[in-house]
């Protein structure tokens, strides 16, 4: 599991540790560690050109004292200052270190250009969104060719990972300091990141974290693998309440998926054009409502429909939501949803649905645009509203439990680009279903699935198009690829 604590969490911990080392250890192992990393990235023999970006801040002077050891190495490094003191140490005490400061005002454009290696030291946690104003020119004129590293995070992004900046600095790496931070994990800001690297520092944060990832390892603790003990009922059974006569492929990747998934049971309660595609695909699914430990309501559901059997079908998805089994909503199902249930819920909105099922419940307008700007706010709103977990579908897939639960927020980030295409929430609905089924709460239930949602994706066609369907049928190979790796 990868963890991210807060900047103002990290500040208190260090400002602890800090108390009980020599004045500078922090900072120096900081930037011996995002040295060593450089060094990695840069020819043994030396004569490459190096530009550090200086801030202000501590963060400046990481990216300067990691240049000084560079320097050593025969590389030739340049510092650009903006219109700010330097953080530590003055033109004259650098250059004797090796690292020619080009004061403000001076030519960077020509060394800039000529970079190979950018660092990015002009805000790291102290920083608010936006860049200090003579930077914005510089990060402007990164070549293309250069690689960046960032330090801590990449300049003007937004430490909390709230709001994304387009102006900001997109990193090749990030080399941060003793934990991740909410910027690297969370989707408005996660694309900036490039690859992450965490350096020990000897810094150690306790408590629940602020943000969470669940990685490959944690699958193999997560799954529920059945022992000789169980049979199909104790494995779990699901209800599956999806499609009607408009929509009828909905229903087939949901169900595919969770079988797929390793329920011990599926139930399906539709209408009768998807019903004869359920019994043609899903040959195991079992027909008509019955006992189940678990609901899907929604994919393919229209509950304006008047069609034949619409209003039994839609008698089923109330039933469910009132009572108090654990259900996942999605899609059409949202539209059900008006304040608390009773059981664990879990709802798994893309952006749009977001936007529409905050316009309903707090009845003032929300749009789209918004919930993409601010995906963790408007989520965790939807969760304060509903009492219910909220799984916010995105390239970065958060899943956030209500705030007063104290828990951290989980953010996947498992799938290929390619995963954006029609059908593929239905599928992620049936994965995250069966887990329910099984007992997982709906915070891991939507992790999880999102997870394996994302490696099946990758496995189907590592590098290429994928459609939904190949990825539901993907499902048990991604399981069994990740159990047993
Ligand atoms: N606190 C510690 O013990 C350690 C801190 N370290 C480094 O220190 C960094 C934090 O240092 P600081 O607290 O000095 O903060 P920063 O270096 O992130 O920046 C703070 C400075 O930038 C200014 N500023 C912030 N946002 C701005 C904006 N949008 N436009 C213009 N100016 C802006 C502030 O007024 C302040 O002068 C970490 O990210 C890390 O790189 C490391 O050396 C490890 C140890
Ligand atoms: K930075």
């Amino acid at each position: 599991m990868l963890r991210a604590w807060s900047a103002q969490r990290v500040r208190d911990a260090e400002a602890t540790l800090m108390s009980r080392l020599p004045e500078g250890e922090l900072m120096r192992r900081a930037a011996q560690g995002l040295a060593e990393v450089c060094r990695a990235r840069l020819p043994a023999s030396g004569g490459a050109r190096v530009v550090v970006l200086a801030g202000p801040g501590n963060n400046g002077a990481d990216a300067l004292y990691a240049a000084a050891r560079l320097a050593q190495d025969g590389h030739d490094c340049v510092a650009l200052q903006g219109d700010w003191p330097l953080a530590i140490g003055d033109s004259a005490s650098w250059s004797a270190a090796g690292v020619t400061v080009l004061a403000p005002g001076g030519d960077w454009a020509a060394p800039l250009a000529g970079a190979d290696l950018v660092i990015d030291g002009l805000l790291g946690i102290g920083g608010r969104p936006g860049l200090p104003q003579d930077a914005v020119a510089w990060v402007d004129a990164i070549p293309a060719s250069a690689y960046v590293v960032s330090v801590d995070l990449p300049s003007g992004q937004d430490p909390a990972g709230q709001s994304r900046s387009d102006t900001g600095v997109f990193a090749d790496e990030t080399v941060t300091f003793a934990v991740a931070k909410p910027v690297h994990l969370l989707p408005a800001t996660e694309a900036a990141v490039g690859r992450l690297t965490v350096i020990d520092i000897g810094l150690e944060l306790d408590g629940e974290p602020d943000v969470e990832r669940l990685d490959f390892a944690d699958v193999a603790h997560l799954w529920p693998v059945p022992t000789i003990a169980d049979d199909k009922y104790s494995r779990g059974v699901l209800g599956v309440v999806a499609g009607g006569e408009n929509y009828t492929g909905a229903p087939v990747l949901c169900c595919t998926a969770a079988v797929g998934a390793g329920l011990g049971m599926l139930r399906y309660v539709g209408t009768p054009a998807p019903t004869a595609l359920v019994r043609a695909a899903i040959p195991e699914a079992v027909h008509g409502e019955g006992r189940v430990q678990a609901w899907v309501v929604g994919p393919g559901l229209d509950i304006t429909s008047r069609a034949r059997g619409s209003k039994a079908q839609l008698d089923v998805a109330r039933s469910a939501l009132d009572s108090d089994l654990p259900v996942l909503v999605d899609a059409g199902g949202l539209d059900l949803v008006h304040g608390p249930r009773q059981g664990p819920t879990l709802l798994t909105p893309h952006a749009g649905e977001l936007s529409r099922l905050l316009t309903r419940l707090e009845g003032s307008e929300t749009t789209r645009e918004a919930v993409e700007a601010d995906p963790l706010s408007h989520a965790r709103r939807a969760a304060d509203l509903t009492g219910a977990t909220v799984l916010l579908k995105g390239a970065t897939t958060l899943v956030v439990p209500p705030t007063d639960w104290g828990l951290a927020v989980r953010s996947q980030n498992d799938a290929p680009a390619w995963l954006a295409t029609a059908g593929a929430g239905d599928v992620l609905s049936g994965v995250c279903g069966a887990l329910l089924a099984s007992g997982l709460t709906p915070l891991d239930a939507g992790s999880l699935g999102a997870l394996v949602h994302g490696v099946s994706a990758d496995l189907a066609n590592p590098g290429g198009p994928v459609r939904a369907l190949a990825v539901a049928h993907g499902i048990p190979q991604a399981v069994a690829h990740l159990l047993t790796r």
